[in-house]
């Protein structure tokens, strides 16, 4: 932790820009952002509005155009990219794991502990010496998020990393994630899917490399901007989650709810003390 803060990240102003064919590509813009030890900060944002290039920066693999990013010296992240490919070294699934914890000088002995607790962690039920060539799509994402599980960072970075994994996989990861978070992690969750909000504390909207939100989940579905009816959900191209428009049809025709759910848990308590 950064001195008595517990400042994780703090980026002032950042700018990021590429410089393609076509001219300097502007990507970040401006951005400005703390993020506290043991937040859940949730990214969203349409295709090519910044989150990956954010997430790089988070993770100090990115140079910045301008601006200022400091991060504290506590910080042990772990990227986990969206396309597990770019992540995977090893020829079999105990090599890439135990690539990475030697990279990190971990003690020999504690290795086949340590790839076991990942491979769980992950949901990656296989054995390790088989083949990294033969997974599947979803089973890369698998192995790159036990990879990352394995060197036990204080701060993790999910890049949609559930996009190739049936539903059962990615809720498997999702309770991963709540579980690290609920023993003090940092989680910096990048996703497009609504529902994976209700875990996040705030949430940060990019839109064309701008930070339009910046906020609490219940806000980013509730709050209505601009008198257009819509909340910052909307506003940034994404329909709300389901309980929460089943809420919203129930606030709108006059029943007062003891609390704005974002999930179907929420909402089933709300609705029950409606019927009390
Ligand atoms: N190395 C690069 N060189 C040039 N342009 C880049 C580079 N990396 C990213 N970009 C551009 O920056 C923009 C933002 O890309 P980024 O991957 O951060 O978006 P994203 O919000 O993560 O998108 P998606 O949801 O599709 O993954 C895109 O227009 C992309 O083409």
């Amino acid at each position: 932790m950064n001195g008595t803060s517990g400042r994780m990240f703090r980026l002032q102003g950042v700018n990021v820009a590429f410089h393609t064919p076509q001219g300097l590509q502007h990507v970040l813009k401006d951005i400005s952002l703390d993020i506290a030890a043991g937040e859940w900060v949730a990214l969203v944002g349409r295709n090519g509005s910044g989150k990956s290039t954010l997430a790089k920066v988070l993770a100090g693999r990115l140079p910045l155009s301008s601006g200022v990013l400091d991060i504290s010296a506590e910080v042990r992240s772990q990227l986990v990219f969206q396309n597990p490919e770019a992540q995977l070294v090893g020829d079999t699934i105990g090599e890439d794991i135990a690539f990475g914890l030697e990279n990190a000088a971990v003690e020999r002995s504690s290795m086949p502990g340590r790839i076991a607790e990942a491979m769980k962690q992950a949901g990656l039920r296989m054995p390790l010496d088989r083949p990294v060539k033969e997974l599947s799509g979803g089973q890369k994402q698998l192995l790159a998020a036990a990879d990352c599980l394995a060197l036990r960072p204080n701060v993790l970075i999910w890049d949609e990393a559930t996009s190739m994994l049936d539903p059962h996989g990615r809720l498997r990861l999702l309770q991963t994630a709540r579980k690290l978070h609920a023993d003090g992690v940092t989680i910096i969750w990048v996703t497009q899917l609504m529902e994976e909000l209700a875990a996040a504390q705030r949430v940060v909207a990019l839109e064309d490399g701008r930070m339009v939100y910046e906020g609490d989940n219940r806000r980013f579905f509730y709050d209505a901007l601009g008198g257009d009816g819509e909340a910052p959900c909307e506003r940034i191209g994404f329909a709300a989650p389901y309980a929460v428009q089943v809420a919203r049809r129930l606030l709108a025709s006059g029943h007062r709810l003891s609390v704005k759910p974002i999930d179907a848990s929420e909402l089933s308590g709300a609705v029950t003390a409606l019927c009390r």
